[in-house]
């Protein structure tokens, strides 16, 4: 019986995430982009037979020549089916203005992928105008409708696991309306897991409008740490950093980023999608993961890196939609017709974008994944203290054997290259999975690694300093005062920093030897447990 997720998009960057995910989906698992399945096995499914017993081990699947472990795929902990065969995402997309989830649902081929029921607009469609406070307020104010489809969704699964939102942390609807309704699901499903991939804003952009993002990201940031059971950090600075290093794009665009986007959402329910004999369940892959329940925002790595070929000839642009950039339209058609963008579009001259990675072996895969230049978080994690709470890697490669598997963590471990918190396991799971027939690689051996790390502390150290300067000041509070939160005082400020202090501290005593006796009740917030 599959685990049922239930997607939330929230937000314009949530919706324009969620809508990328839900491509790569489709194109991995054989589905077009009207929701009906391919009817051929993919055009790159290998018919190497010669390790078929091994692979069945790892992946527990059936497997024969015509790779029958993919083509027995769960698609429904994602998808269900239509009476008329369609694969149709179990995602809610929602939003305080109309632009965004509209051009999903009217544009494009992947127009008639969504169920429209499940689509929340707001009527007057003024967003939160990057207002946490407004987000949260209007959350509340919709509550009913948005529970009613959470719920409707819901019964429409046999054995619910759980959620997933996608949302940024630093405009209005994302991050207030997003807080809303991780507080709303913990009373509403409080037995059912809360996953969110949390988009964390560039802070080297000198923006005039995102002055207040420091605000709207500390207040985001209570709502992770209290209400969600794990958090994949997203960080726009990364992942910027990433593009302009490793891929050598000078002026990456948001399609390009949320590209790289995608491609970690994906790889992270790889395990989820393809079950094996671990990690087959959100709580499997969780529990491995966060062994504390507070420190649970996991960082990624993936290599090697490429952007989605339907993005490789889009041209950089700073702001808005060149002449000659292709829309997103433009890209998610040529995603469609087969992974080329359109012969309109002009090459940036520099040739595909990937990182120059000639040679993938397991051990090259697996000792690249931990190093700081593929990591998607900006924080340091060769520090002389911060060390490794847990690493998953999931190790994609259809010639991939255990043995080489094992060789290479033997390797790993006497380099000693990997420093592990003093007071657990060290150890480096992996998940081994065969790589989608539906899907064209270059590279033989492909590695995803979702972390838990105690330089995520400087992330939100970072962030607490932004913070700290405007609120010293009580700068830009006045549209935070016009709302029900904040009317009477700003104590809802000071609670919301204290909690993500607390979590900087619960990181940094992870560091030490004698975490275990880590005294939750010293702490000014007692832990947040109940
Ligand atoms: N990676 C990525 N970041 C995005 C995207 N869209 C917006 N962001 C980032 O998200 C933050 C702003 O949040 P938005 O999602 O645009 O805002 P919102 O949640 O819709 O809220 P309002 O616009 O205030 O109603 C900024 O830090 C942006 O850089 C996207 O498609 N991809």
């Amino acid at each position: 019986m599959p685990r049922e997720i239930i997607t939330l998009q929230v937000g314009q960057c949530g919706n324009q995430i969620g809508g990328e995910f839900w491509k790569q989906l489709c194109v991995e698992h054989g589905i077009q982009p009207d929701g009906l399945p391919r009817d051929d096995h993919g055009t790159h499914a290998t018919t190497n037979t010669d390790d078929n017993t091994i692979h069945n081990q790892q992946q527990g699947g059936p497997q024969n020549k015509n790779n029958q472990n993919f083509i027995d795929d769960r698609k429904d902990v994602f998808f269900y089916q239509s009476d008329a065969g369609h694969y149709i995402p179990r995602a809610l997309l929602v939003d305080l203005e109309p632009r965004v989830v509209n051009k999903l649902i009217h544009q494009g081929p992947y127009r008639n992928l969504f169920n429209e029921e499940n689509v929340f607009i707001a009527q007057d469609g003024g967003g939160a105008g990057n207002n946490w406070a407004s987000g949260f307020r209007q959350g509340e104010q919709h509550h009913e409708k948005v529970l009613d489809m959470i719920d409707r969704e819901s019964d429409n699964s046999d054995s619910l696991e759980g959620f997933v939102m996608c949302h940024s942390i630093a405009g209005g609807t994302g991050s207030g309306m997003g807080s809303y309704l991780l507080e709303a699901l913990n009373d509403h499903f409080p037995k059912k897991l809360v996953q969110t991939y949390s988009v964390f804003p560039n802070w080297s952009q000198n923006q005039s409008d995102v002055v207040v993002q420091p605000y709207n990201s500390v207040l985001t940031l209570k709502r992770l740490t209290l209400n969600a059971d794990a958090v994949v950090v997203l960080d726009n600075t990364a992942l910027n950093r990433i593009a302009v290093d490793r891929l050598k794009i000078e002026n990456p665009t948001v399609d390009q980023l949320n590209s790289l986007v995608a491609t970690i959402m994906a790889a992270s329910t790889t395990t989820l999608r393809y079950p094996g004999y671990m990690n087959n369940d959100l709580i499997g892959l969780l529990a491995s993961l966060i062994p504390t329940p507070r420190c649970h925002f996991l960082m990624t790595g993936y290599t090697p890196l490429t952007i989605a070929d339907y993005y490789q000839n889009t041209i950089p642009t700073s702001g808005g939609d060149g002449d000659a950039t292709p829309t997103s339209q433009e890209a998610a058609e040529a995603a469609a017709a087969g992974g080329r963008a359109s012969s309109n579009n002009k090459n940036t001259g520099r040739g595909g974008h990937s990182a120059s990675v000639r040679k993938t072996t397991v051990l090259d895969v697996m000792r690249r994944l931990t190093q700081p230049d593929n990591i998607m978080v900006s924080a340091d994690t060769r520090s002389p203290t911060s060390c490794y709470i847990s690493i998953l890697n999931i190790i994609q490669g259809n010639d991939v054997e255990p043995t080489q598997i094992h060789t290479a963590l033997q390797r790993m471990r006497e380099r000693q290259s990997i420093r592990f918190i003093p007071w657990g396991p060290a150890s480096i799971q992996v998940a081994l999975a065969r790589k989608s027939p539906f899907l064209a690689s270059t590279n033989k051996v492909s590695g995803f690694m979702l972390a838990n790390h105690t330089s995520m502390a400087e992330l939100f150290d970072r962030l607490l300093g932004q913070y700290d300067k405007i609120r010293r000041r009580n700068a830009f509070l006045d549209n935070y005062r016009r709302e029900p939160m904040f009317k009477d005082n700003l104590d809802e400020f000071d609670s919301a920093r204290e909690t993500v202090q607390c979590l900087v501290d619960e990181y940094r005593a992870c560091e030490r030897k004698d975490y275990v006796d880590y005294d939750y009740a010293s702490r000014s917030d007692g832990g947040g447990l109940e």
